[in-house]
């Protein structure tokens, strides 16, 4: 499986007290499977995002990623997931604005050591960009920025793609076809997607819908009304 959660419970700082803001979360996402986890803002989606890419220390329970067990895992194991087993897309793009696209879509394989050319070409193409390759971060608009970040998370063919908002600096046109074209690619390459959405739109595309609320993670029904 490329993501198992058992029973994952995580305390925050909340002023002079401490607050669980996740309690007994188990969630399982299989290959090619495209989840999307929803919730009102400060339910804690970024924060189980986080868990998984192991970018915040777990406190209590069990996240395996692609079968191997972040919670026993060393500094270096660690690395070497978010490197080689893991993608994370960001809101905000996080593109390297000293490196033009062919080379911004390529980091990412590159850090896994698998880095091949034809590839990222493909994504490039796939995605809309192939006439962008030679361009900079700072010339592109929000929406060809969005598609660059999604052809670097791919680049490196991740087993499981975390992807934060991808879509909230677009407009609903863009927003619309990103999504397609990130769910048609999670599929054709065999990775899990887990997605952190507010719009219930985009949340009907995806095979499950997850919602957070009250520190609880709970399956919605495809049609159910937020809340
Ligand atoms: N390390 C931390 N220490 C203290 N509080 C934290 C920490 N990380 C997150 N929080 C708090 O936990 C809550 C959940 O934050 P998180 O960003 O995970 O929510 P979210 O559901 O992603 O919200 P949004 O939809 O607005 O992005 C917020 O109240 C935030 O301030």
């Amino acid at each position: 499986m490329p993501l198992t959660i058992n029973n994952l419970n995580h305390q925050i700082h909340d002023g002079h007290l401490q607050r669980w803001l996740l309690t007994r979360i188990s969630l399982e996402i299989a290959p090619g499977e495209c989840v999307a986890l929803t919730g009102d803002s400060g339910s804690g989606k970024t924060t189980l995002l986080n868990l998984i890419a192991a970018l915040e220390p777990l406190q209590q329970g069990e996240i395996y990623v692609s079968g191997q067990p972040l919670h026993r895992a060393t500094d270096k194991e660690r690395s070497r997931l978010r490197k080689q087993t893991l993608a994370i897309i960001f809101q905000h793009y996080n593109l390297l604005s000293c490196l033009n696209v062919l080379d911004n879509i390529g980091f990412s394989a590159r850090l896994a050591g698998r880095y091949d050319e034809s590839h990222s070409l493909s994504l490039a193409k796939h995605l809309g960009i192939d006439h962008l390759l030679e361009h900079y971060p700072d010339t592109l608009s929000g929406g060809e920025m969005q598609r660059v970040a999604i052809a670097r998370a791919l680049s490196a063919r991740p087993k499981l793609l975390l992807a934060d908002e991808p879509t909230g600096n677009l407009d609903n046109r863009n927003s619309d076809q990103v999504v397609k074209l990130l769910l048609s690619l999670a599929k054709s390459h065999h990775s899990a997607l887990l997605m952190v959405t507010h719009s219930s739109a985009i949340a009907e595309k995806m095979d499950k819908v997850y919602q957070l609320k009250d520190g609880c993670l709970s399956r919605r029904l495809l049609g159910e009304q937020n809340g």
